[in-house]
């Protein structure tokens, strides 16, 4: 399908689509999951390719203004779609997502609906949500302020209970607590799920969520006591810059007690403060459930990368043989291979790894609807971790992606700029990556200690239970080969992940506190939580591998990718395995004359395993990813879309240039 916008054109990639191995047919489905998904996907991104009102082609000249519009015209055109054609939630959520641009549609179903779910109680959700399911409000998530985002419990802004009217008294009491960040806050959300310090009989409760209504249903404007706007142009052109994010300052602003957030904890009519039996981290569950979206979106944004440079690659030549052969596909030399194939492979790993973490978030939501709470540190460090390694990794491929593709990768026309630029803000939103990362040393420096009186970890820690084995076993690879057994790899991460995360448990239990060790530490936590990651990743892709994976030729190239991915983390990282002992000097470079054969192995399939991400050339939005390869009449063609090629003769010539350069003339005739 990825051609039906190509219209049948000559295919410029047509002898590199002729080289692959493997059906891509096949590999299209292990990428999406199952056919269903294909067939679902296809139809909503032809949907969206097909419609003119979601181009996108020249979206980077637009203005602010003019951007907020056409966002607002597109999310508007999407619902009347979604509607007209009965989408399901499924359909219309590849529709927004085809439609590749952020707006306040995003946080309105990614967050404001997901809080009432996690937070309200049946009666609020009823209330609120058949309003939300059906736009008639429109919702923000606001909880970060211009002084605290990390800090969750630092956050200022007041939610006083006044027992004399039921109502809380919503109050911003510094300029710090104002609400800085939430997406559509700034020019459209009606409502909003604030983040709120809870005074009531005089006593701070710390955060809770409340509901408020920011905006008249009316006239759109502001309601008394409430100060809002936007915060700001952002990075890039286009890009996030279509997202109002927001301002709200809050002046005393009264709201009913009953649009307390209530299933956590509630305020009675007396201002009596009761707390349900469950654990109070359950205030964070929206976030946990958006980091796990976002692995999904960090595989989709490195893929897209990853398309147009092996594409492009296998397009742009360079340099001919001495003899004066044909020049050479830049595709073709080692470097590339070596500096591209690697994101290739770590694409295809963090979609397996997001497969798996939306199981994972599935199966925690239901033990925790049995009230079962105990797998919920395992999913807090998994997302945390996950969506730390997959966003930082992401932003840093698609940057160099645009090194891959030379000059020509530079201009927004390629899509990458774009790109990096919406991706980029995923390291810090829904929480900073460092941050996060040291969340997940806090689980793994519990699960340590655990480890050490007796007790036997389960799920992704259960690795830890070997600890005999782990602490002191010697990989057995003695042959390039080797390198392609899973189980030797595995137990490689494995050895390294523990005796890091071991090594930074007896350092800190040397310092004269708990709190002081850690802090001491942190740097080598935040390297042993990334280990621990790492290594979650590649047991996701070598266990994909056991499942039945249809189609000639597909498991193969999986199995090829799944070695490059782990044995370019060796590669990176061989100082970590090194200091260690979990690898020698002569095992590592073993691993890297492996991942040479892989790279060379997989170099006749690159272009088919991009086409198997499937995605229209609306969707890649790339002169240079195009399915066709007819990259420089793209580039030509999209240059003269520039306002700047509006007029041959430039605004500011009469005023600027001509008396400049008479008057140069002028002095040079003197
Ligand atoms: C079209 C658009 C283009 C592309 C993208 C498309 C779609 C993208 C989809 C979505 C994204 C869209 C838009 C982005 C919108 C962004 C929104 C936001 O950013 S919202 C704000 C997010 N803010 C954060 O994430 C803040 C980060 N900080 C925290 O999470 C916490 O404060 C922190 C965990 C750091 C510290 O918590 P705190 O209570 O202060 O400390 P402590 O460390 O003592 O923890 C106590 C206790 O709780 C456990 N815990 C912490 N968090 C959780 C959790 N989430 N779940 C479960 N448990 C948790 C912690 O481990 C500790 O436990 P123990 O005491 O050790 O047992
Ligand atoms: C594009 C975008 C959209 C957003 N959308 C929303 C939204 O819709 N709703 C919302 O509520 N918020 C939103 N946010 C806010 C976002 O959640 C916060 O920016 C994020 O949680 C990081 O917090 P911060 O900005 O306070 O960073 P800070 O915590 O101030 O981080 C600054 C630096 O300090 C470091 N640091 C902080 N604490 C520690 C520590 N304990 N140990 C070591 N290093 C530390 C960090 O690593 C970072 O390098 C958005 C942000 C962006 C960029």
């Amino acid at each position: 399908m990825a051609a039906a916008d190509w219209g049948g054109k000559a295919d410029h990639l047509a002898g590199e689509r002729a080289t692959a191995q493997f059906d891509v047919d096949g590999m299209k489905v292990a990428w999406a999951g199952s056919r269903h998904a294909v067939e679902v996907a296809d139809r909503m991104a032809c949907l969206v390719a097909s419609d003119p009102v979601f181009r996108k082609d020249t979206r980077t000249m637009l203005s602010r203004k003019e951007l907020f519009k056409d966002t607002l015209k597109k999310a508007a055109h999407a619902w009347k779609r979604t509607v007209e054609l009965h989408l399901t939630e499924e359909e219309a959520n590849l529709l927004r997502l085809y439609i590749d641009q952020p707006g306040y549609v995003d946080l309105h179903w990614v967050m404001f609906v997901p809080a009432i779910k996690g937070q309200g109680t049946e009666e609020q959700q009823k209330k609120w949500l058949t309003m939300a399911y059906k736009f008639q409000i429109i919702g923000t998530y606001a909880q970060t302020e211009l002084g605290h985002g990390s800090n969750v419990q630092g956050l200022e802004t007041t939610a006083t209970f006044d027992p004399s009217t039921d109502e809380f008294i919503m109050h911003s009491p510094t300029l710090t607590s104002s609400k800085w960040w939430p997406g559509g806050l700034g020019k459209t959300s009606t409502h909003a799920v604030v983040y709120a310090r809870l005074i009531t009989e005089g006593k701070d409760y710390g955060i809770h969520g409340f509901i408020m209504q920011l905006r008249s249903l009316d006239d759109h404007s502001p309601l008394p006591g409430i100060t809002i706007g936007d915060i700001g142009g952002k990075f890039g052109s286009g890009a996030y810059n279509s997202m109002d994010n927001g301002v709200m300052r809050l002046d005393h602003v009264r709201i009913p007690r009953d649009q307390m957030l209530m299933r956590l904890a509630q305020v009675t009519r007396e201002g009596k403060y009761v707390h349900s039996d469950v654990p109070k981290q359950l205030l964070y569950g929206t976030m946990v459930y958006v980091r796990q979206t976002i692995v999904a979106d960090a595989s989709r944004a490195l893929s897209r990368a990853v398309c147009i440079a092996v594409r492009y690659g296998a397009i742009r030549k360079q340099f001919g043989s001495k003899a004066g052969g044909p020049e050479t596909q830049v595709l073709n030399y080692k470097t590339q291979q070596s500096r591209l194939f690697p994101f290739l492979a770590s694409a295809y790993a963090f979609r397996f790894v997001g497969q798996w973490l939306k199981w994972l978030y599935t199966d925690v939501t239901q033990k925790l609807e049995s009230k079962d709470f105990s797998t919920l540190p395992e999913a807090h460090a998994c997302t945390a971790g996950l969506k730390s390694v997959t966003t930082s990794a992401t932003a840093d491929a698609i940057e160099e992606c645009q090194k891959l593709c030379g000059g020509h990768g530079y201009l927004n026309s390629s899509g990458l700029p774009e790109l990096f630029a919406v991706n980029l803000p995923a390291c810090t939103y829904e929480g900073d990556n460092v941050v996060l990362l040291l969340q997940v040393a806090r689980f793994l420096m519990k699960t340590v200690s655990q480890v050490a009186s007796g007790k036997q970890p389960v799920g992704t820690t259960a690795y830890m239970g070997n600890i005999q084995h782990l602490m002191q076993c010697k990989s057995v690879v003695n042959t390039v080969e080797d390198w392609l057994n899973p189980a030797a790899i595995k137990e490689v991460f494995e050895a390294r992940a523990l005796r890091m995360a071991v090594n930074c448990a007896q350092n800190i239990s040397k310092a004269p506190s708990q709190e002081e060790g850690f802090s001491e530490l942190s740097p080598d936590l935040v390297e042993a939580a990334v280990a621990h990651v790492q290594l979650i990743i590649v047991t996701k892709f070598i266990e994909k591998l056991q499942e039945d994976i249809l189609g000639h030729g597909v498991k193969e190239q999986l199995q090829k990718l799944c070695g490059i991915y782990a044995l370019h983390l060796i590669h990176k990282h061989l100082g970590d395995f090194l200091s260690t002992g979990c690898v020698t000097a002569r095992q590592g470079s073993l691993a890297n004359e492996r991942l040479g054969k892989l790279y060379a192995q997989v170099r006749p399939n690159a272009v088919a395993l991009v086409d198997a991400f499937d995605y229209t050339d609306h969707y890649l939005g790339s002169a240079l990813g195009r399915y066709d390869g007819d990259v420089y009449s793209a580039l030509y063609k999209e240059a003269w879309k520039d306002p700047l090629n509006e007029t041959v003769v430039p605004d500011g010539y009469q005023e600027h240039l001509r008396p400049l350069l008479k008057q140069q003339l002028k002095l040079s005739r003197l």
